[in-house]
């Protein structure tokens, strides 16, 4: 099977600081993988590296067969190839309908505004949030930013979409809609790549982890292996916490 993605040697440097380091690995269409490491693993790096936000140090990013190293986001979203922010960042001058309509008409390839409008209503229904078309950013509550966010993502057409923290800042049954909303999406056959703190959100969604840790790759492979895998357990919690871990009586 070709990959639908495939990271060589992916790496960016900020001045002596080494934020994503010589990282490869592929992903194949429909898969769902939670990308985790501590703070500071270089996660948003990688997410902003592929998907044109920043550009390489070193390495290649190959696409559903093209070679996409240093394209323009505007670019990569066209062929399907798109991310959410972690802090979501709605134009709170434009309703939340037309914030997904400039999506779906500079991403999305809608004809005109009134073909983008369409995309926009229907990617809002999906979402669950239709009766918000006519709101402004500043009138909708963080919850619905969210999905507005992810409505956002649907009406880019994406073929892999990079989900970042989503789940941030939610209580547990608003998380239980956005995962919803999350399987949803991957039915339709978007490969999907989520980025997460919460076990709970990535053992309930992923059956691949790639772990990155200080910039490098540091694990990848199924979910239950990977989350016993004492170089992770090591990784998320330091020394202290992996030898509590370990001694913990079971
Ligand atoms: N624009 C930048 N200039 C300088 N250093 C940066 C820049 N962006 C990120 N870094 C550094 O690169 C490293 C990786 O940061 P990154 O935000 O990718 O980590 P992360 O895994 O996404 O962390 P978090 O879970 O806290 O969001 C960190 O040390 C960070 O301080």
């Amino acid at each position: 099977m070709t990959a639908l993605l495939e990271l060589q040697g992916l790496t960016r440097r900020f001045g002596g600081l080494t934020a994503v380091d010589k990282v490869s690995f592929s992903l194949n269409e429909g898969e769902i993988v939670g990308l985790i490491g501590s703070n500071g693993a270089g996660k948003t790096t990688l997410v902003n590296l592929v998907t044109g936000h920043l550009q390489p140090t070193a390495g290649r990013i190959v696409f559903a067969g093209h070679d996409v190293t240093g394209k323009a986001p505007y670019h990569l979203a066209r062929l399907g190839l798109v991310r959410t922010f972690q802090v979501v960042q709605p134009f709170m001058q434009l309703t939340a309908l037309d914030n997904v309509a400039a999506v779906a008409l500079f991403a999305g390839g809608a004809a005109d505004m009134a073909a983008a409008r369409q995309v926009a209503a229907a990617a809002l229904e999906r979402l669950g949030i239709g009766e918000l078309a006519h709101r402004l950013p500043p009138h909708i509550t963080l919850a619905q930013r969210k999905r507005l966010e992810l409505a956002k993502a649907l009406a880019a057409k994406p073929k892999l979409l990079f989900l970042d923290e989503v789940n941030a800042g939610l209580n547990s049954a608003e998380i239980d809609g956005v995962l919803t909303m999350i399987r949803a999406i991957a039915a339709e056959g978007v490969t999907i790549v989520i980025i997460e703190h919460l076990m709970k959100v990535v053992r309930g969604l992923c059956r691949r982890l790639v772990v990155l840790h200080q910039g490098a790759l540091l694990a990848d492979g199924p979910t239950d292996d990977v989350a016993r895998d004492p170089a992770v357990i090591q990784a998320y919690l330091g020394t202290r916490g992996a030898a509590m871990l370990e001694t913990r009586p079971s």
